[in-house]
């Protein structure tokens, strides 16, 4: 019987997940119910990490918790900054967290004698997903820095996650806009059901390897830029195309070219992305903070271009690419502050996987030669 080949697993419902609901009808985006706009509008991204992994948003003395857990964990260990500073400073920053992530998860589970006791219980892999949700922005900012030739800064305690972040990067205070608009952007990235990389980190769990390697297999995954390389490839498509003017003979030239076009279009949301219009809010908060209507003017003519002839709609890469490069964030920095916010999505279906877990394991269908024998082969 002809088997049924559901290419890409397009449209295949694989499990059940209460982390979030992707509804392309609706064009909403929940997660744990709540609609991520409002919680993009109204929660520090700690908040949602919590909700991610608990189901429920944080009280004041949870949010405290975490804070203080956090903070304990924020600062660069010297074992982790001596595996980045093995790697070329030229390194891709997608592959230099890949390494420091593989890093601190062969420090942490050092000792742990063999495999079985690696997989880690729930309790274990909630302290570790908090470890390393605090670790990443120490890593990515010293990614930035040493690319700069720039000296590492080290972390303060006066500052929540998202002006931390932003302070370890620059070194400077930042201003309100931008880091409310950075928080916003960390929210929107954090979770989406089974996209290509959660999916990673599930099947890598679903081997009862342990969480650091589900994550470090979903950096992987991520860094392609059919999936999270695209925010980073967004940025690469409007430095081409220079200005709004020359978005048409540019348009003309790749769509000749049979050139995807970085940012557009999605596997579920055929009528554009849920998390856009709040994604576009804050790049055009940052627009008229940096005076940078020039930017605007460029991602507004090639949106418009595109969606007249092909109809194919922006995803969340396409207005988070140029708020990145607004903050001041290197091009090739921008996959890996996606790192740092989908980690948490990620981890929490990690630690869902384990606890409903079945080994992932689909079938193929066999289109190679019939059965043959070595023996045919000798004269
Ligand atoms: C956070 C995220 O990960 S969001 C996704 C980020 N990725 C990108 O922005 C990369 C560009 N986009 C794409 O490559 C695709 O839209 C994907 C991979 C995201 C989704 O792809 P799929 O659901 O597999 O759709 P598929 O790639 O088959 O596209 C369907 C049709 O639309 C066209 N299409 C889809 N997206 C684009 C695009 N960005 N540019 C040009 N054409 C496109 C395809 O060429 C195809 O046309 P055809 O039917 O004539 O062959
Ligand atoms: O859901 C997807 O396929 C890709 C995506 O938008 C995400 O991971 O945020």
């Amino acid at each position: 019987m002809e088997q049924e080949i559901k290419k890409g697993l397009a449209g295949v419902v694989v499990d059940t997940t209460a982390i979030s609901k992707v509804n392309p009808e609706t064009n909403s985006l929940l997660y744990r119910g709540y609609p991520v706009q409002e919680l993009a509008e109204t929660q520090p991204f700690e908040a949602v990490a919590y909700l991610l992994w608990h189901g429920e948003l944080p009280t004041s003395d949870d949010l405290e918790h975490l804070r203080r857990t956090e903070r304990e964990h924020r600062a660069l260990a010297d074992s982790v900054r001596a595996a980045i500073d093995l790697l070329p400073h030229d390194a891709h920053p997608m592959d230099e967290v890949r390494t420091a992530v593989s890093a601190l998860g062969a420090i942490d589970l050092a000792g742990s004698g063999s495999v079985l006791d690696a997989t880690g219980s729930a309790e274990e892999n909630l302290a570790r997903s908090v470890r390393l949700f605090a670790a990443l922005p120490a890593i990515v900012a010293y990614g930035q820095r040493r690319r700069r030739g720039e000296e590492l800064v080290e972390p303060r305690d006066d500052l929540d996650y998202a002006a931390n972040f932003l302070w370890m990067t620059f070194g400077e205070d930042p201003d309100e806009i931008v880091i409310d608009a950075f928080n916003r952007s960390m929210v929107l990235y954090a979770e989406h059901s089974f996209n290509a990389s959660t999916f990673t980190a599930r099947v890598i769990t679903s081997t009862l390897s342990d969480l650091y390697s589900a994550v470090v297999g979903a950096i992987g995954a991520l860094k392609g830029p059919l999936h999270g390389g695209a925010n980073e490839a967004v940025m690469h498509v409007f430095d081409e195309i220079g200005s709004a003017e020359r978005v048409v003979p540019w348009l003309d030239a790749a769509l000749a070219e049979k050139r995807k076009i970085m940012g557009f279009g999605h596997r579920v949301y055929k009528n554009g992305d849920s998390r856009v219009p709040t994604m576009r809010a804050a790049l055009d908060a940052l627009v008229a903070h940096y005076d940078r209507r020039d930017l605007a003017d460029l991602s507004d003519a090639l949106e418009r271009e595109f969606m007249e002839r092909k109809g194919i709609h922006p995803n969340l890469d396409y207005p988070s690419g140029p708020a990145y490069h607004l903050i001041g964030f290197d091009t090739p920095m921008f996959t890996p502050l996606f790192i740092a916010s989908r980690v948490t999505g990620w981890t929490a279906h990690v630690m869902e996987q384990a606890a409903s877990n079945a080994l992932i394991r689909p079938l193929s269908a066999y289109d190679g030669p019939d059965e043959r024998h070595v023996a045919d082969l000798t004269p």
